[in-house]
This record gives C-alpha cells, structure tokens and sequence, in this order.
C-alpha cells in the first residue's frame, strides 16, 4: 500500500509508522486526536523547490497559513524560507521564531490599519497590495509611522485554476487581487503616492492545483503587465507568482514542484525575465503529505442505510470534509484481518456535517486508532473550539524522537477569557 505520505508514512509489519515513530505509540503516549508531523517528509517536499531554483535570486517564502505550528515554521527557517503571512498574528508567530522581517511577505486582502503600523514597524520585505483603497491606507500609515512601505500589488490574471470554487482565486470573480487591466494605472497610482516604494508584483491563483497550464497563462499575464509598468518607469524588482501547488490525497497527480518551477522559469527565460528575483509562497505542498490526524474509534454504530463509525476527531479538528468535502485518506494504525465494513467515519459534534469520511471499508473495533493523512495543511490552522472541544494536541517526529509541540487545550483554557456578569 502506497499511502501518500509515503515513504515516511509506511506500515511496518503490522502498525503504521511516522518516520521512525509507531503512531499507535505515540496516540497512547499524547492521546487522541493528536496531529503528527515529519520533519523530513516537510524538508523532502521542500527540496525539490529549492533544487529547480538554485541558482537564481530567490526566495521561498512559506505560506504559514498551511500549518504555523512554531516548530514547522521554525523548521523552515532554518532551511532557509521566508514566510507569507496574512495577519498580525501571523507576523507575531514568524517574529517569536526569530525569522528576520525582511524575510517575511504580507498578503491578504483587509489589511487592518493596526496590522499595517506592526508590519512597518517589523520592516517586512513586502506588503502585497490587494487594492487602491489599501494603497491608499498603507501610504498614510507609513508617512504615519515615518517608514517606507515596499509594496508589490497583486495582480488578478483572471485564469481558472480548474480547483474547488472555495479555494480558486485568480478569477475575476473573486475578491483578491486587482483586475490586471487596471494594475498599470494603479502602479502609477502607487508611484506617485508618499511613503510607498513600488518593488514587486505577484498573483496567487488558487490552491491545491494539479496542472502546470494554469499558472503558464497567469505568467505570461504577469509579464505582459510587468512589460506595461516597466514602460512607464516603474522599475519591479521581483515577481512573486504565489503558492497553490496541489498535493494528492487519493487519486490527483499534480506536477512536482520541480517541474512546476522549471517550466515557469523556462517561460521567463524565454520571455528574457530570467534575470529577475522569483519569489513563492508554498504553502499545503510543503507540509499538506507531511502529517496525519490520529484519532480513536469511540462506538460502532449500524444502522439501517448507514453504519457509523464515530471517533474522538470532529470537524472542529479537521475541517475540510466538512467544508469542501473533501476526500482525505482513512487508515488504521494497526492492520488487522478482520473483513472491513462499510462505515461513515463521523465526529461526536452535532452536526450532520460532522464527518471526516464517508463510505470507508474498515476492519476497526472501539479502542482502535485511525489516521486520517494528508492532514498536515489546512488541519489545524482551520480547528475551531465548536462544541467547547480543546484543539488537539501536535506532535512533530524527528527520526524516532517525538516531540510535543503543543500541549492539548483543556477546558479552563477554553473560557478563560470570559466574564460573568456581576
Ligand atoms: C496569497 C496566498 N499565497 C499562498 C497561499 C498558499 O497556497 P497553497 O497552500 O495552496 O500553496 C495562499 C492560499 O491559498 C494565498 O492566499
Ligand atoms: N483551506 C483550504 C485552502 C485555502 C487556501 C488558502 N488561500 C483547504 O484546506 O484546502
């Protein structure tokens, strides 16, 4: 059985292995649910970025929304990332690892004043400007705070990234960016504007992409704009051509990120961008295949159209079924011999949106554990507390060192922040 993950996630014998860690081991050392991540399944996705871009000035900067555990993000500082950030939250995450803000790209599309006087003062590389009224604003917060704002403006090619309408963005129907006939007149706009200076331009087209053809058409209407504002003296220092790179999770096969990142810099060369910094912004395709959700079997429920299995994982751990539904891989911790059954894996939320898997064959008893893969992107980053359920507990393998890299939210934690009226 080739899982993805593979070949840090593997069965050995009969129990299912993380690097050198037997999950089961580590769900009765940390409980359940618990994420467990690989550091080398995250560095191993990371290499073939780095190889097709050696070379060349560039810089990676990861998209921490993925998954901004300290210690994932920590790891990829230390292999040399920057980091894309979204919130201020983000920015105190990537500060408190020790990442210098000149590494650190700011995206996302409502900016709050408050945010933008933190990233001035931080001094990241880059605000990526998603439209002129936030232009506007981060001029008068930089003459404000007597700093110069970088900025690159995203730039919305308006291609289909043929994804799930929730998570494509590069379309014009979509809220992010600015329409790429409009972004000359805006450069201008920005280089005329106090306190900004005009660096970059960059697009981010969706996520969870399987196909090179896509982010190809969005180049190429990236450089004709750079052509444009080029023309009217605006120089642009770097192109920042986003994340999005899909993963598989049962049966997609996106490119690699080395033949992604080839067949774009071939483009550029061809189109003699080639002397120009690239920048990234990977996110799901770095960490997504490096960790799975464990989580235990609670009751086995038949039932007359359905048989249930119910877990202690809800969609409040993982929410992506819930939200997408999305199909991510099922497996037990332990293989037994045992003739599967057909269940719905569901959570105990109550909410019939409350599943992790539908119709899964599984041979599992109460008391046993399963693995939910591909649960390293978007997992925890999107846990909710719904139900006044503690988000689950994170443990990163080294080898077959484990280490608890966020201790399990108990109860107290949960209202802490409450008051009762007098
Ligand atoms: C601006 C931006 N950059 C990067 C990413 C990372 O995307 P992905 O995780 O699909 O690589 C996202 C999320 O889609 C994003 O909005
Ligand atoms: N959260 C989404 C992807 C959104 C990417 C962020 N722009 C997912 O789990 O697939």
């Amino acid at each position: 059985m080739n899982l993805p993950g593979a070949p840090f996630l593997a069965y050995r014998g009969e129990s299912l292995y993380l690097e050198d860690c037997a999950l089961d081991a580590l769900a009765e050392r940390f409980g359940t649910p618990l994420y467990v991540y690989s550091q080398a399944a995250m560095l191993a996705a990371l290499a073939p970025y780095q190889r097709a871009l050696a070379g060349r000035d560039h810089l990676i900067c990861y998209a921490m929304k993925a998954n901004s555990n300290l210690a994932v993000l920590q790891t990829f500082a230390r292999a040399g990332c920057g980091f894309d950030i979204v919130s201020g939250g983000e920015l105190a995450r990537v500060l408190a690892v020790g990442v210098s803000a000149d590494r650190v790209v700011f995206s996302g599309v409502g900016k709050t004043r408050e945010e933008m006087r933190l990233a001035l003062q931080a001094g990241v590389k880059c605000f990526n400007v998603e439209s002129e009224a936030e232009l506007e604003v981060l001029s008068a917060m930089a003459v404000q705070e007597g700093r110069t704002a970088r900025i690159s403006l995203r730039v919305n090619p308006d291609v289909d990234a043929g994804t799930h309408p929730y998570i494509s963005t590069g379309l014009k129907a979509n809220k992010f960016g600015v329409a790429h006939e409009r972004a000359v007149a805006l450069y201008r706009r920005a280089a005329g504007l106090p306190g900004l200076e005009v660096v970059g331009i960059d697009c981010h087209i969706g996520s969870q992409i399987t196909d090179v053809a896509p982010y190809l058409d969005a180049l190429d209407r990236v450089l004709d704009l750079v052509e444009a504002i080029e023309a009217e003296g605006i120089r642009l220092h770097h192109l920042d051509l986003g994340g999005g790179l899909g993963i598989t999770y049962t049966d997609e096969a996106p490119p690699t990120a080395d033949v992604l990142i080839s067949a774009l810099l071939q483009r550029l060369d061809a189109r003699g961008h080639g002397h120009r910094m690239v920048m990234f912004e990977p996110g799901r395709s770095l960490v997504g295949n490096a960790g799975v959700l464990l989580t235990e079997v609670l009751y086995l429920k038949p039932g007359e159209e359905k048989n249930f299995c119910i877990v202690d994982a809800a969609m409040n751990d993982l929410m992506r079924p819930a939200m997408y539904e999305a199909t991510m891989g099922i497996v037990p911790t332990r293989l037994h011999n045992a003739s599967p059954v057909t269940y719905d894996v569901v959570g105990p939320v109550c909410e019939s949106g409350d599943w992790l898997g539908r119709d899964r064959a599984l041979a599992v008893q109460p008391g046993a554990r399963l693995a939910i893969l591909s649960a390293g992107a978007y997992g925890m980053t999107m846990a909710s507390n719904y139900n006044t359920r503690g988000r689950a507990a994170e443990v990163l393998v080294i080898g077959d060192q484990a280490h608890l890299v966020r201790e399990r939210e108990q109860p107290a934690e949960l209202f802490r922040n409450e008051r009762l009226l007098p």
